[in-house]
C-alpha cells in the first residue's frame, strides 16, 4: 500500500505527523490511551469508545489480523486510531482478514508512526482534551477549527447512538433464569457471560423504562456500560430508581454502575485522563482478595460521596488512585462495579461477580 501522510493536533494545538491507516479521511474526539498489551479488535469494537479516538500503548498493532468473534459489537464504535506501528502482515493462522481491511471497510480513520510514549505521558500530565487525525486536508488553520466543532465530552449522552434499536433475545429461550439487560452500549461478551450461566437475556433500547421491561417478567435486570457522560442520562436514572424502587435483583457494569450511583444519591465527576487497560489491580473490600481488571472509564463516582451516603457500601477500591470501584445497595439486592468483570480483553479474576448476580437471583 503506498504510504500517504496523516496529522494528528490535540486540542491544546500539540501536532503530529505520521502515516494514514485505515479509511483516508478526517476524524475527531476525546483521545484517550489504552494499555492493553492485546485485545485492539476487542477493544475498537466496544461502544463504550463510540466518541472517542484510541491510542495503543502496546508498539505493534494488527500483526495477529481480525477474526469476526472478537468483535464486541457488530463493528468498530471507536472514532479514529493512534498506534506506533502498524502491521500489514498477518501472522495468524485463524485471521480471516488484515487490521487495515478492517479498518478501512468500517471507515475509520487512523494514524501510525506517532510516538505514543510521548503522546501518552502528555495526556497523562495534561488531561482527556479532544483531537482530530486527518489524512485529507492539510492546512493547519482548517485543521484546528474542524477540531474546535468537536464537542466536549463532558455532558454528552450517547447511548441512544449506539443501543439497539429494537428488542432481541440472546440465550437458551427455555433458561430458568431470565434477565432483563439495558443495552447503553453493551458489550457482546457480558452477555455471554450470562448465557454461559444458563440465563437467557432480552436486551432492550437504552430508553426503555422499568414497567416496560417488566412486562416480560424478568428474574433480575442488568445495566450495562456505555459511552458517554453518565450526569446526562437522567432517563436511565430514573429505569435505576424504579427496579430499586421495586427492590429486584440489579447488577451494573461501568456505565451500568454509574447510573445505579447516582440513582441512590450518588455523585459521578469527569476524572483526569480516566482508566483503560487489562492489568488495574482492585480489592474487593468484602472478601479481603485482590483482582487484577480490565479498565475503560473516564468518569467515576465520587468516594466523598459514598462516605456521606448510609444507603450504599463500598465493596470495591482501585488500588493506584483509590478511586470507587464497586458498591452494594444496603438493603437491596442491587450492586454495581466499575471495571470489567467480562474482561475482553484482559484476566478473568472478576467473573465471580456474573455468578454472584445469578445466585442473587436464585435466592430471590
Ligand atoms: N465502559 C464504560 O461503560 C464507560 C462508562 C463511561 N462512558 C465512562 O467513560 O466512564
Amino acid at each position: 500500500m503506498e504510504k500517504k501522510t496523516a496529522i494528528l493536533m490535540l486540542q491544546d494545538g500539540t501536532t503530529y505527523k505520521g502515516t494514514a491507516i485505515g479509511a483516508i479521511g478526517t476524524t475527531t474526539g476525546e483521545i484517550c490511551f489504552n494499555t492493553s498489551m492485546t485485545g485492539y479488535q476487542e477493544i475498537y469494537t466496544d461502544p463504550s469508545y463510540y466518541g472517542q479516538i484510541i491510542v495503543n500503548t502496546v508498539s505493534h498493532i494488527g500483526n495477529y489480523g481480525t477474526v469476526h468473534n472478537e468483535n464486541e459489537s457488530s463493528k468498530p464504535q471507536i472514532n479514529g486510531l493512534v498506534v506506533k506501528s502498524f502491521s500489514s502482515v498477518v501472522s495468524r493462522l485463524t485471521a480471516e482478514g488484515s487490521l487495515q481491511d478492517y479498518l478501512e471497510t468500517a471507515n475509520l480513520v487512523g494514524i501510525s508512526d506517532i510516538d505514543t510514549r510521548e503522546l501518552v505521558k502528555h495526556i497523562r500530565t495534561q488531561g482527556a482534551m479532544n483531537a482530530i487525525i486527518t489524512s485529507e486536508i492539510e492546512d493547519l488553520k482548517e485543521i484546528k477549527k474542524r477540531l474546535e466543532e468537536t464537542p466536549n465530552m463532558d455532558g454528552l449522552e450517547l447511548s441512544s447512538e449506539v443501543c439497539t434499536k429494537e428488542p432481541y433475545f440472546v440465550g437458551d429461550p427455555h433458561a430458568a433464569v431470565k434477565v432483563a439487560v439495558l443495552d447503553l452500549g453493551v458489550k457482546k461478551s457480558i452477555l455471554t457471560n450470562f448465557t454461559e450461566r444458563g440465563m437467557l437475556c432480552k436486551v432492550f433500547p437504552s430508553n426503555t423504562t422499568f414497567e416496560q421491561m417488566k412486562q416480560w417478567k424478568p428474574d433480575g435486570y442488568f445495566l450495562s456500560n456505555g459511552p458517554g457522560d453518565p450526569g446526562a442520562m437522567d432517563y436511565a436514572v430514573e429505569t435505576a430508581k424504579a427496579i430499586l424502587e421495586a427492590d429486584k435483583p440489579l447488577f451494573g457494569i461501568c456505565l451500568g454502575h454509574q447510573i445505579i450511583s447516582r440513582a441512590v444519591g450518588l455523585e459521578t465527576y469527569k476524572m483526569h485522563h480516566g482508566h483503560r487497560g487489562a492489568n488495574h489491580p482492585v480489592k474487593n473490600l468484602v472478601s479481603g482478595r485482590s483482582e487484577v481488571t480490565s479498565q475503560n472509564h473516564g468518569f467515576a463516582v465520587k468516594m466523598e460521596s459514598i462516605e456521606n451516603n448510609e444507603s450504599v457500601e463500598l465493596t470495591h477500591k482501585n488500588l493506584n488512585d483509590e478511586t470507587v470501584e464497586g458498591i452494594k445497595v444496603n438493603g437491596k439486592k442491587a450492586f454495581s462495579v466499575q471495571y470489567h468483570p467480562e474482561a475482553s480483553p484482559g484476566p478473568n479474576d472478576s467473573r465471580y461477580l456474573f455468578t454472584r448476580f445469578l445466585e442473587l437471583i436464585q435466592d430471590n
